[in-house]
């Protein structure tokens, strides 16, 4: 009892810190996004886009926003890598899916991969952010065609929060947006909350 009432003080009191799971497929553009989160927010010089390389294992970017700290985990999408993901799950209070909506081709493979996230019993309730990126690309899907195609239809009021956003990660458009949704989310989620207090 004690201790639950003490993660709860610590919960209201504290500067909050949220866990942020970046996944979706390889080539998708998520370190490119985590490149240009940390840019945005902490005003650090971006890889240039020839020096990011597939990921192996793990990248970290921690950001401060209005009084919370957001810690991104980005892994590698590569299909042999993807079973390692379940290792953040249980920590994870977020979830930033990122897919290239210009690669009609592996659209199907993205949208499997991300049912079988929301799926999960340790992601239950986690809110999401999908970044329908690479809009500058020829071809790309509109967001509201991603969400349309991803079957995402956040119900008001529902438990799992969910917001689509086109973004181009290689000009930093659209990632601002993204990530204040998911710091104000996070605030309120019954998740994040269960995560801290627990
Ligand atoms: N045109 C365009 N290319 C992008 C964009 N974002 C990322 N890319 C390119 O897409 C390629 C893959 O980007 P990464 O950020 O490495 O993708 P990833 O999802 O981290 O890939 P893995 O680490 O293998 O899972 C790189 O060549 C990027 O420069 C974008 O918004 N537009
Ligand atoms: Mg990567």
């Amino acid at each position: 009892m004690f201790s639950l009432f003490m993660g709860f003080y610590r919960y209201l009191f504290q500067k909050h810190q949220f866990q942020v799971l970046i996944v979706g497929l390889d080539y998708a553009g998520k370190t490119s996004v985590l490149e240009q989160i940390k840019t945005i927010f902490c005003g650090m010089e971006p890889l240039p886009p020839g020096k990011i390389t597939p990921t192996i294992g793990l990248n970290i970017g921690k950001v401060s926003i209005d009084g919370a700290n957001l810690v991104f985990w980005d892994v590698g999408g590569a299909r042999s890598l993807r079973s390692l993901w379940e290792r953040y799950y249980g920590e994870a209070h977020g979830l930033l899916f990122v897919i290239d909506a210009a690669d009609t081709a592996r659209l199907e493979e993205a949208r499997e991969v991300l049912r079988q996230l929301l799926n999960n019993a340790e992601l239950a309730g986690i809110p999401l952010l999908v970044f329908a990126n690479k809009q500058d690309a020829a071809g790309a899907l509109t967001p509201h065609e991603v969400q349309a195609r991803f079957g995402l239809h956040h119900a008001e009021g529902s438990s799992q929060p969910q917001h689509v956003l086109g973004t181009t990660a290689i000009r930093g458009e659209g990632i601002d947006e993204g990530v204040r949704w998911l710091a104000e989310t996070l605030r309120t989620s019954p998740r994040a909350l269960a995560l801290q207090t627990g």
